[in-house]
């Protein structure tokens, strides 16, 4: 059954839809919805996030004069509705394809993306920056960040926020999109404080105690209502962002039109810092999603007229992150000081398992990168194993923690670090570029990128065993499908392994580049190293390659600049003769979305562009 979308296929821009009559708006969000399914269940990407904000996507659209006034979304992968709206419909069937539409805002793509997100929690900041301008101007214009629940327990957020509530003169919306759900299952107190005031419970409960009384004498009655009104204002969140200078509206139903129009009209109107805080459902609207939200947050392709079919093992092959949740669940059996530590990405990283079986020693702490390091820190200088499973893209916002509370004291943390190297789909802001280039100068780590499933796992469990700070980075996705040995051994700390003996040329491949390596290997007759550890670096082998071969290559996935090659070129200059070198990994740029064999082809690291590279400075079989 073909569907048809009469009003969306009428909307090239806002302008269109604030032409339509307010009572159009509710079948709009109907095709709207119907559309996204469609059309994320033939592209992949993030689903249940998008059906969540399709009517408040179109109310800010329908009431503030879009772009003059500033929709700041956080995170960004709640925006599909939003790019559908501003005249990108016709480009969602590239959405997240190489060269087609971003899966998060992007101002190189759209006038209406005011701000590039993908990282969360950063909305307030920057949508009181922009306030802040409109203000120094003079420019009558609203600045709004729209921010989730999840996005809301970053301390960049209260950051924000304490600053923007000092600011009286200052126009900022924030709205808080509250769907009592991040990625994973809500943690923390303010998910507590969000629930009790949706719920009403012990507003509701105060009011039963005063009811209860209504047999009494009325100076108790008064008392019991007294209590209540003091009970509501200690825990309604509207005291909490009241206390940071916010005048605190809500919480509205986030589905119901009928009560965001008019309350977004009266909040357009008002100066000053403002807060509304809106309930909305994650999955809104597609059954599947309404009841498994986290299985339907980012999604691959499917039949949404089916669902997903239960994600398994991708192709026979164990992923990294697999490989990592079958380890940590070995480990934990066998030293009881281990605890696991996610900043809000349970599934992703691969803790589920290890939250059935270890509830009492798996710690989610919301987004909050920069507390996980320095509570794992806390809990290393008090004699635990913490295990720190993190994106290496997200590792990058707790980068001095990492320094001054875990390297600076030499505590043993260990981090298994995921995503490491060209992510794919989520593009620039999520691949893990720079894990090698920021850690590698950090004295006190030892650093491992596994060549293949097995190696990570034994990797991970050299880890454990070292006494000081380690990590272990490895890709999003599968390996070469080498199966874990159930056993685990330590590796010896610093030592690579010869994998390939040739002449002239000698290929150190670091992590996942040795698959390549060895193909090019073969090709060249090059001696191939499977390298293991960027810190510390098999120093004497290299020394040694470097008097009987001419030419030494690096090949990393990470950025060139500051990487693995650069530490290889400084171990060389203790070389008895000079050695030429040729360092291979990502060029300095941001390296756009499309699938990870695509843009590694794209940078020159899949073999063919591996051989080319080398003969174009070495001549094959000169
Ligand atoms: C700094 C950072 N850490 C982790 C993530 C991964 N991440 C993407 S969406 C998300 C959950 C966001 O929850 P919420 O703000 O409530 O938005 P919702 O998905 O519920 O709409 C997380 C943790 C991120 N994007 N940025
Ligand atoms: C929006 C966000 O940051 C996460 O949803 C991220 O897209 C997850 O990445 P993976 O799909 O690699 O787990
Ligand atoms: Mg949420």
């Amino acid at each position: 059954m073909t569907v048809t979308y009469p009003l969306l296929n009428a909307i090239d821009s806002p302008a269109d839809l604030r032409a339509l009559d307010r009572k159009q708006l509710p079948a709009l969000a109907k095709e709207l919805r119907q559309f996204l399914i469609e059309s994320v269940s033939r592209t992949g990407g993030h689903l249940s996030s998008n059906l969540g904000t399709v009517e408040l996507t179109i109310a800010l659209h329908y009431v503030f004069n879009t772009p003059d006034d500033r929709i700041v979304w956080d995170v960004g992968h709640q925006t599909y509705g939003h790019k559908v709206l501003t005249g990108r419909r016709a480009r969602m069937p590239t959405l997240r394809k190489y060269q087609g539409m971003s899966g998060f805002p992007r101002r190189c793509e759209s006038e209406y993306d005011t701000f590039g997100t993908a990282h969360s929690s950063t909305s307030i900041s920057a949508a009181l920056g922009m306030a802040v301008a409109a203000r120094n101007r003079g420019e009558d214009r609203r600045a709004i960040a729209v921010i989730g629940d999840g996005a809301m327990s970053a301390g960049m957020a209260f950051e924000a926020l304490n600053n923007a509530g000092d600011m009286r003169d200052v126009n900022l919306l924030v709205i808080l999109n509250d769907n009592e759900m991040s990625i994973s299952p809500p943690v923390g107190a303010l998910t507590q404080i969000l629930a009790r005031l949706m719920t009403g419970r012990t507003v509701s409960a105060a009011r039963r105690a005063g009811g209860k009384m209504l047999g009494v004498a009325p100076p108790m009655l008064d008392f019991a209502r007294r209590v209540e009104e003091h009970v509501k204002g200690l825990v309604t969140p509207g005291t909490l962002f009241e206390e940071f200078g916010f005048n605190y509206i809500g919480p509205i139903d986030g589905h119901d039109l009928d009560a965001l129009l008019p309350t977004l009209h009266n909040l357009r109107k008002l100066d000053g810092p403002h807060f509304l805080h809106v309930v909305t459902r994650k999955g809104q609207g597609y059954k599947l999603a309404e009841a498994d939200p986290i299985l339907y947050h980012g999604v691959s392709t499917f039949d949404h007229t089916e669902g997903i079919k239960s994600s398994g093992k991708s192709g026979g092959k164990l992923s990294y992150t697999q490989v990592f949740s079958d380890w940590l669940c070995d480990i934990a059996a066998q030293d009881k000081r281990v605890v696991g530590i996610t900043p809000a990405m349970r599934e992703g990283s691969g803790l589920v398992r290890f939250a059935e079986e270890y509830p009492d020693r798996y710690y989610d702490v919301g987004i909050a990168e920069q507390h996980a390091l320095t509570f794992a820190a806390g809990l290393a200088a008090d004699g635990m194993k913490p295990v720190v499973a993190i994106y290496s893209t997200f590792l990058q916002r707790a980068y001095d923690q990492y320094i001054h509370d875990i390297a600076l004291q030499n505590l043993p943390v260990v981090f298994a670090i995921d995503r490491a190297g060209l992510v794919g789909a989520d593009g620039a802001t999520h691949h893990g570029a720079y894990d090698l280039s920021y850690l590698t100068c950090i004295p006190n780590l030892v650093l491992m990128a596994p060549a293949d499933e097995n190696e990570c796992r034994q990797m991970l469990y050299t880890a454990h065993c070292h006494d000081g700070p380690s990590a272990v980075r490895y890709p999003r996705g599968s390996g070469m499908g080498v199966t874990p040995d159930k056993a685990m051994t330590a590796y010896p700390i610093g030592k690579a392994e010869l994998r390939r003996s040739g002449k002239k040329i000698a290929l150190l491949a670091f992590g996942a580049m040795l698959k390549p390596a060895l193909e090019v290997g073969e090709q060249l007759d090059a001696t191939v190293v499977n390298m293991r550890f960027i810190k510390p670096l098999d120093s004497a082998l290299i020394l040694e390659l470097a008097q009987t071969h001419e030419l030494i290559v690096t090949i990393e996935e990470n950025a060139v600049i500051g990487g693995a090659g650069s530490e290889v070129s400084r171990v060389l200059e203790a070389a008895p003769a000079p050695v030429r070198t040729l360092r291979l990994g990502l060029p300095d740029r941001f390296i756009d979305h499309g699938e990870q064999a695509q843009l590694l082809a794209e940078v020159g690291l899949d073999a063919e562009g591996i051989r080319k590279a080398i003969t174009a400075v070495y001549p094959a079989n000169s």
